[in-house]
């Protein structure tokens, strides 16, 4: 296990202000789940969705919300991992809020990692046509990205989150203390998106991450900074009409990794090779500078995430990003950099010009041709 330090010794509330939708703030820090009770408290029922993982968390949760908040809540429980985020399974979520009776005044609240609120996220904003969610995420990734910000979905046999809306939280709450369970390699995939949060926005982070790669030194502030920014993001473009679009940098690739490997793979994984990927098209693309562009395989790598994928996956690659959501009819396209902080749009690359990008990615070549 990593330790988690807690050098954000107070609670600090981030804002999130998408327009023409509800406000409302991620709270982080140790022991804000402690405030469930507070937010949660006039509303008659309350359905804590929640994987395998988390079930003494959830169980702790229903006991104190009935006992302390007059609230009659309900664990429902999810398969852990990518599998939660399947039709079937927010399937058994609508028949379990069916037999809890959930009303448009009740609350749905998502308590795990990113599958868990997508998943929860997807079920609330579909039931009844929309009911509130609380999100609690308990993974580094959950916290600085999938909770924040109202993305929710599910994944379909043609590829990730293809079935989804738009549906933001009442409240994120970021409970520090959960992550002291949390396995090193998930606190791993989750650095791969506080390492994009790094290319994208804040360099600072970049730094925080060379000085100690397992981001333990530095975990608080490595999140506290990649929420702000994905905050600051969505707050400005909620629904993705613009400039949400970067924070899927390193995603076109990983999105398909993702699949063609069945969702068997990590999504920080995956992502961190569609990072290198991404950087190395940048080079090709929009000139990103050389040392920007190894910089990328250096940090991840130190990180403990891969870089590299099966050259032979080619083709099964390309088909799988042509169904990427920033496609265009037959355009693909791609989050590119032209300097750390400073994001483009790749429009239209040619096949050629993706092939040598992605031999940055691919040691050995082989069952695809130029
Ligand atoms: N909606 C968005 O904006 C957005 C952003 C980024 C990622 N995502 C999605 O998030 C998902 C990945 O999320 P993830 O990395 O959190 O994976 P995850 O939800 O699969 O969690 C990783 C594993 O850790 C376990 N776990 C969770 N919290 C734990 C804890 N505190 N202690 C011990 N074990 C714990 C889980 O049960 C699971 O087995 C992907 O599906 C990705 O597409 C969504
Ligand atoms: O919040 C966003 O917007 C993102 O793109 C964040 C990504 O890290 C995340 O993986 C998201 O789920 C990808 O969304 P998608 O629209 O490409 O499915
Ligand atoms: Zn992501």
């Amino acid at each position: 296990m990593v330790s988690v330090q807690t050098r954000v010794a107070d609670v600090v509330r981030i804002p999130v202000r998408p327009g023409g939708e509800r406000p409302y703030d991620v709270v982080l820090g140790e022991g804000v789940l402690g405030d469930l009770g507070e937010i949660v408290a006039g509303r008659t029922r309350a359905a804590v969705i929640h994987s395998v993982a988390l079930r003494a968390t959830a169980e702790a949760v229903v006991a104190d919300l009935r006992a302390n908040a007059e609230v009659e809540a309900y664990a429902i429980e999810v398969p852990d991992g990518e599998r939660a985020k399947q039709l079937l399974v927010a399937g058994h979520c609508w028949d379990a809020l069916g037999r809890i009776g959930l009303t448009r005044d009740d609350v749905v609240i998502g308590l795990g990692g990113g599958t868990v609120t997508d998943l929860a996220g997807f079920v609330a904003a579909s039931w009844l046509r929309g009911v509130d969610v609380v999100q609690v995420p308990t993974t580094v990734l959950a916290m600085v990205d999938a909770a924040v910000g109202g993305k929710t979905g599910i994944d379909t046999d043609a590829g990730k989150n293809l079935v989804g809306a738009f549906h933001q939280p009442l409240t994120v709450l970021c409970d520090l203390a959960t992550l002291t369970s949390l396995p090193a390699v998930e606190i791993r995939s989750g650095l791969a998106e506080v390492v994009k949060t790094g290319f994208i926005a804040d360099g600072v982070i970049l730094d925080l991450l060379d000085d100690d790669p397992t981001g333990a030194a530095h975990l608080p502030e490595l999140i506290e900074r990649s929420i702000r920014v994905k905050a600051d993001v969505v707050s400005g473009d909620p629904r993705e009409a613009g400039r949400r679009e970067v924070l899927n940098y390193g995603h076109t690739l990983g999105h398909a990794i993702e699949k063609v490997e069945g969702f068997g793979w990590r999504h920080g994984a995956a992502i961190s090779v569609g990072m290198v990927f991404a950087a190395e098209l940048s080079r090709l693309a929009v000139g990103l500078d050389g040392a920007t562009a190894d910089r990328h395989r250096d940090l991840l790598s130190r990180v403990g995430l891969p870089v590299a994928y099966r050259g032979d996956r080619w083709p099964a690659l390309l088909d799988a990003m042509r169904v990427d959501k920033k496609s265009r009819g037959r355009r693909l396209r791609f989050i590119g950099l032209a300097a750390q902080g400073e994001t483009v749009i790749v429009d239209g690359p040619d096949v050629g010009l993706l092939i040598s990008a992605y031999e940055a990615v691919a040691p050995e070549r082989g069952g695809w041709a130029r």
